[in-house]
């Protein structure tokens, strides 16, 4: 692959899944390229000025990175090549010494922030807070007593900075779900690998024909008569018209497969938008098995 692209910068969340997933590929020749959002990140991925790049797509507290999913249904033609599971672990993280009645403002990610949401109010009360575009932005940015950021004990470690507390998401077990993607006709997943990568998934977005009686059931009929199993249903605004929907549709199999064709024929007929985003192999680390520990 050579370059990979990753929401950055250095100590983000996605960096460790990119760090992952190079590792779990025996890869030790990829340069890893940081981009500062990940709008930014999908463009350069489209227009090819970097062959590929992981993108946080789900949460398991807080649902989907919705900028990720519209950017793949209304702005760009790029395919999910592997999908990499991790757990995550934020941190609550100030300047050596700082008590938590200090801290008056917090900054994060939308995504840390909102699977925070609870602790933030338990242990800060109604403290200011301030949304950037990564967990690593908000932990280099951290410049006086009176702020906190949450984020990875990488980017703290790197920082200088002092974990307050350790294991500041609401629930203890949470996971987020990133994808590597790339333009059409690249197949990254050539090659050899710590383990075996077939595809065992496959992610499409549809818009119904018409908005009529039945009509989802009878698209989603075409997986229960043929025993497939669903993984994720996710409805996004077409941006047309108030309460036209987008249907992002996870399930398990490969799109070469015999009956999966058939299924993805037959949807496709009855849709007015339809997009396979891919059929890819998953990744997924337990804390155990993570080769690179950001957390
Ligand atoms: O900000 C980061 O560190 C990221 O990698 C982004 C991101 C996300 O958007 O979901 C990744 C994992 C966590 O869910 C929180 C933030």
């Amino acid at each position: 692959m050579k370059r990979l692209g990753y929401l950055g910068p250095p100590g983000t969340f996605t960096e460790m899944a990119a760090v992952n997933y190079l590792e779990a590929k025996l890869d030790n020749s990829s340069r890893l390229e940081a981009y500062i959002d990940i709008e930014r990140l999908i463009m350069a991925i489209a227009d090819g000025e970097v062959p590929a790049g992981i993108v946080p797509i789900e949460n398991s507290l807080e649902g989907s990175v919705n900028i990720t999913l519209d950017y793949l249904a209304h702005k760009v033609n790029l395919k999910i090549q592997a999908e990499i599971t991790l757990p995550i672990v934020h941190n609550l993280i100030v300047k050596p010494g700082v008590k938590l009645d200090e801290i008056e403002k917090v900054i994060s990610h939308p995504q840390a922030l909102a699977q925070c949401r609870d602790n933030i109010k338990k242990y800060l009360g109604d403290t200011e807070i301030v949304k950037v575009n990564s967990t690593a932005e908000a932990v280099n940015q951290l410049s006086s007593r009176n702020e906190a950021a949450i984020g990875s004990r990488l980017a703290a470690r790197r920082n200088n900075l002092e974990i307050s507390k350790a294991g500041f998401q609401d629930e203890s077990r949470n996971w987020t779900r990133f994808v590597l993607l790339s333009r059409p006709g690249v197949n990254l997943e050539a090659g050899r690998a710590r383990q075996a990568l077939a595809a065992s998934k496959t992610s499409i977005i549809l818009a119904p024909v018409k908005n009529r009686p039945g009509i989802l059931h009878e698209l989603l009929e075409e997986f229960a008569r043929k025993n497939i199993n669903l993984t994720k249903i996710e409805s996004r605004p077409t941006r047309k018209t108030l309460g036209d929907y987008l249907f992002f549709i996870d399930f398990e199999g490969d799109s070469q497969d015999r009956e999966i064709k058939e299924i993805l024929k037959n949807l496709r007929l009855k849709s007015s938008y339809f997009k396979v985003l891919g059929s890819y192999a998953r990744l997924e680390f337990t804390s155990e098995e993570l080769a690179v520990e950001y957390n």
